[in-house]
């Protein structure tokens, strides 16, 4: 496994002064498990979820100023303006006493990443990657049944080329940097928690 722990960040950004920092990435195609996996990490470990995408969705719900220009960029499965987003973070991790954050399908290309360490001054102890084949990607997606509009076939497919287009760097990035955890996403959802579990279980010491 290419990881290796690191301690809570402690940097100048406006969040790390006042808490430790614990934060995990969570990265991997659409469909890939990202969801499901966070899921089982908040129910053992105490951490608190933030998904990119659904901070989105819920400022289209709530009719703001950039609600109509995500909505779009989503039906398009486009990646949305990094600053918009991590701005919806920020709100996030401020609005929250645990200092133990799981962000969920962010950041998904380099624009996202360098918005992240800008705005937050903060960096990833851990990025895990959840690696899947795109069949079962699109297979998984088109069952989903959560009632996104992202989620038919024409949709997937425009995402499945974003996703290939942008992610590597992300992933090489961290790789680089030893924070990176591969994870073989192809198995039941309980076989590929307990390939995840380890590397939360190393991370219990350190915080
Ligand atoms: N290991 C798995 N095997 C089969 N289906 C899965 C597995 N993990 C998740 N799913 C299902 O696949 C769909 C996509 O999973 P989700 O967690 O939403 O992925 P992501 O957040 O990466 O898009 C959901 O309907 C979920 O229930
Ligand atoms: N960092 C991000 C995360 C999501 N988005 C947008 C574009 C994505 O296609 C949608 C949905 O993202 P989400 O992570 O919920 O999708 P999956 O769980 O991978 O299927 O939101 C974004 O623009 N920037
Ligand atoms: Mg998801």
């Amino acid at each position: 496994m290419e990881f290796s722990s690191a301690e809570p960040f402690k940097g100048e950004g406006c969040l790390s002064k006042e808490k430790n920092l614990y934060i995990t990435f969570v990265l991997g195609g659409p469909g890939s498990g990202k969801g499901t996996q966070c899921a089982k990490i908040v129910e053992n470990f105490g951490y608190t979820h933030l998904s990119a995408g659904e901070l989105l969705r819920q400022e289209i719900a709530s009719n703001s100023e950039d609600g109509v220009m995500i909505l779009d960029m989503i039906k398009e499965g486009k990646i949305v303006p990094s600053e918009v987003t991590v701005k919806l973070i920020q709100k996030g991790m401020e609005s929250c006493d645990n200092g133990k954050f799981l962000i969920d399908g962010f950041p998904r290309n380099e624009e996202n990443r360098t918005a992240f360490e800008q705005i937050i001054g903060a960096e990833p102890n851990i990025v895990l990657f959840f690696d899947c084949p795109e069949e079962e990607m699109i297979k998984r997606v088109l069952n989903r049944n959560e009632g996104r509009v992202d989620d038919n076939i024409e949709t997937i497919r425009k995402r499945l080329k974003v996703f290939a287009a942008s992610h590597y760097p992300v992933i090489d990035y961290y790789s680089k940097k030893g924070k990176l955890c591969k994870i073989d996403a192809i198995g039941t959802e309980d076989e590929i928690f307990e390939r995840v579990r380890p590397v939360f279980a190393a991370c219990e010491g350190v915080q």
